[in-house]
């Protein structure tokens, strides 16, 4: 597999976006939690408003009411306006004190109430809504609607003895997607927390359509490359009769033609389900355009979206991009964790996406709205929302899953790692000192770049040019320039500046390959020369030898390669996935590893490899460098952490000592101890950490006075 040399699976563009205003993380809403509607749901979710709960037809403002797509419409590029029957419905925006919307809250509790009333049985009263909050994973006899037999008729057990068994919890939650469905729901997010089995309840729902419904789609599920194999693997053993098509990679050119003239003719999809990645509503390029331009043809039963928080953006490409595909299907379903990762406005985007007739909304009431700290009005907000999100915690019902023990290890750097990190620091120290002199700041980008780097040096000295000076670089530059290694065209003048840019790590592979195999190369001792590879090189060889398995997250794909080498080093086995890694080749990866216990370990990006993938093959995960934001590594955490783990799970972060290191903990916790204070205090936000919180800016303000 070939990685580029100086591939990072974050880019320093997308680092220096990681801008942390105080505002943005202590000045929030409550969680997700506290608006969900389920037995996690806190008392404090209980509608604001008097209703019954007998049926109804109110709920019709929700119903997705479009009509099929217009020819017209479909040829248009893909942030084409809507028809024009739709735009006549759209407009209704959600305005604070506007009567109309009251009316809408109200029709919202209602609709809640319904579902809670159907869902667990007995009246919607507040004793019932706490019977709830104690739901345990034994408690399901009041759900109605299908049962476990239901479902094993549904999914053809018997024929293939395969016996489909739903946990309790599991059976509500595909309860409650019926419901939505029958009660003409546009959309619905299931919230579980990670590791609760979200792909089960979706797949076993769109099994019970065909059964019970007389649905069988044509369905379209958009999830991340790397879970596209798992998807098709569990369609396949919990809906055996359903076609389903993959649509990615290599083979989709083939498909691509056969679909495009099948939907032009106005012939039906060839396949009930059909797999996507989101990418696929990333791009310009004209074969992504065609691609969603067939999928705008059809007329989709059930949009699914898994890891939905990918949409969390209203402006991205990805999110109207899908939208122009979804907007006309009967039902648009999210799964996801951790559906609020910073604030309410992402969720909010999810709803609107969910349903836009209802959600949609511009950005001055949005502010109001969201903005808002009143009581009264985040009361409001949960009788909104609640109808719509069915979250369960692990707490709540997997009574019996296995304690997960979290452990920070504060690591020491040695001589050499810690004359670069002050070296860095006195180059950004002279860089402002300089600019200050002319009376203006830094700008932005290069704080930034400075910030980079100095999280660089925490985690390896390698990610930095240092070992190797400028004249070492000409001499390289005159050797690997003659072999055409940047490309014939290439002058020496731009290979040496090129090389100028590279760490030590990336010339280290470019000699390795190019060069002589002589003493410029680097030994085995700079592979430990980081505090956390040394921290590594004692903590692994007796996990292992204790039997543990483990994982090991890094945002970094460099760093990631140099985690092999120290792997090698150790001699630790391992696999390793990362966004370069063949999406073929991802399910392979992780099976092998959950079967094959001579592999110690897996090295994951925490993009690539944080969401979506069981690997309960292992017992350990190590954060090698967090994320500022806590969700993220929380997923990656969670990747053993889940129904079929077995042993208890221990989670180990990688912390720097007197680096920035300790300050992107430092924000994390916070954010995680904030969440809990919220989640038990309903509205209160805990105003003291305010003072103490600091953005980067501050971090690096803080290092420029020493
Ligand atoms: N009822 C069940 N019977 C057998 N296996 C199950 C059942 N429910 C879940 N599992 C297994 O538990 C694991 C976790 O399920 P799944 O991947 O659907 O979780 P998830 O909630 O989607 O997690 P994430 O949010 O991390 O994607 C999978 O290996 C799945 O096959």
């Amino acid at each position: 597999m070939k990685r580029g040399l100086e591939s990072i699976e974050i880019s320093d563009d997308e680092w220096s976006n990681h801008d942390f205003d105080s505002s943005r993380i202590l000045n929030k809403p409550p969680p997700i939690e506290s608006f969900a509607f389920g037995p996690g749901t806190s008392s404090n979710s209980k509608p604001h408003f008097n209703y019954s709960s007998d049926s109804s037809s109110d709920c019709i403002e929700i119903i997705n009411q479009h009509a099929p797509p217009e020819e017209e419409n479909l040829e248009d590029d893909d942030f084409g306006e809507a028809p024009s029957t739709t735009i006549a419905t759209r407009g209704r925006r959600f305005v604070i004190d506007d009567e109309e919307d009251e009316d809408a809250l109200y029709k919202c509790a209602k609709i809640s109430a319904e579902l809670r009333s159907e869902l667990y049985g007995g009246s919607s009263s507040s004793s019932s809504i706490h019977a709830c909050d104690r739901y345990a994973e034994v408690d399901a006899s009041s759900v109605r609607i299908v049962t476990h037999d239901d479902i094993c008729e549904a999914c053809g057990a018997g024929n293939s003895g395969f016996q489909p068994l739903l946990k309790p919890y599991q059976l509500v939650g595909v309860n409650f997607l019926m419901l939505m469905y029958r009660k003409k729901v546009a959309g619905a997010i299931l919230a579980d927390e990670m590791g609760l089995g979200k792909t089960i309840q979706a797949i076993t729902y769109l099994t019970l359509l065909n059964h019970l419904e007389d649905d069988p789609g044509p369905h379209l599920i958009v999830c991340p490359a790397s879970v596209l194999e798992n998807w098709e693997r569990e369609l396949k053993k919990w809906c055996p009769s359903f076609t389903v098509l993959q649509y990615h990679g290599p083979g989709r050119s083939a498909h691509s033609k056969h679909l495009n003239s099948l939907s032009k003719s106005r012939m039906p999809p060839p396949f009930n389900v059909i797999l996507v990645c989101y990418s696929l509503f990333e791009r310009h390029s004209s074969q992504q355009k065609d691609d969603r331009k067939v999928l705008k043809r059809w007329k989709w039963s059930c949009v699914l979206m898994d890891e939905a928080h990918a949409l969390k953006d209203k402006n991205s490409y990805r999110w109207k991009n899908l939208m122009s595909v979804a907007r006309n299907a009967n039902q648009r379903l999210m799964l996801t964790g951790t559906p609020l990762q910073n604030d309410l406005h992402e969720l909010w985007s999810l709803l609107e996406f969910l349903m836009p007739d209802l959600f949609e909304t511009e950005d001055v009431d949005l502010k109001k709205l969201l903005n808002a700290e009143d009581t009264e009005l985040i009361t409001r907000m949960k009788s909104i929302l609640g109808p719509f999100i069915l979250r369960r915690l692990k707490s709540d019902v997997m009574q019996q899953l296995v304690p997960k023990v979290q452990r920070v290890e504060y690591v020491h750097m040695e001589k050499e790692q810690r004359e670069a990190y002050q070296e860095a620091i006195q180059d950004y120290r002279a860089a402002a000192h300089a600019r200050m002199a002319k009376s203006a700041h830094l700008p932005r980008r290069q704080i930034s770049n400075y910030f980079v780097q100095f999280r660089k040096i925490a985690n390896h000295p390698l990610l930095v040019r240092r070992t190797y000076t400028d004249k070492d670089v000409v001499r390289f530059a005159k050797m690997l320039h003659p072999k055409g290694v940047f490309g014939d065209e290439c002058t020496l003048d731009r290979v040496i500046e090129e090389l100028k840019s590279y760490n030590d790590f990336s010339i280290h592979k470019l000699l390795l390959y190019y060069g002589d195999g002589s003493s410029e190369n680097l030994s085995d001792e700079h592979v430990l020369s980081s505090a956390k590879c040394r921290a590594l090189a004692g903590l692994l060889p007796t996990l292992v030898h204790g039997g543990h398995r483990i994982l090991i997250f890094s945002q970094w794909t460099s760093m990631l390669d140099i985690l092999e080498w120290a792997l090698d080093v150790i001699g630790v086995t391992y696999r390793r996935l990362d966004g370069s890694t063949q999406v073929t080749e991802r399910q392979t990866i992780v099976d092998t590893f959950n079967n094959d216990i001579s592999i110690n370990a897996c090295l994951l990006s925490t993009r690539a490899g944080g969401q979506g993938l069981n690997l309960t093959g292992a017992d350990t995960v190590i954060i090698h460098d967090m994320d500022f934001n806590p969700q993220i590594d929380r997923q990656a955490e969670d990747r053993c952490h889940r129904i079929g783990q077995a042993k208890p799970v221990t989670i180990y972060r990688l912390v720097t000592k007197d680096t920035v290191d300790e300050n992107v903990y430092e924000i994390a916790k916070r954010k995680l101890v904030l969440d809990a204070a919220v989640l038990e205090s309903g509205v209160e936000f805990e105003k003291e950490g305010e003072s103490s919180d600091k953005t980067m800016g501050e971090i690096l303000s803080a290092l420029l006075l020493g």
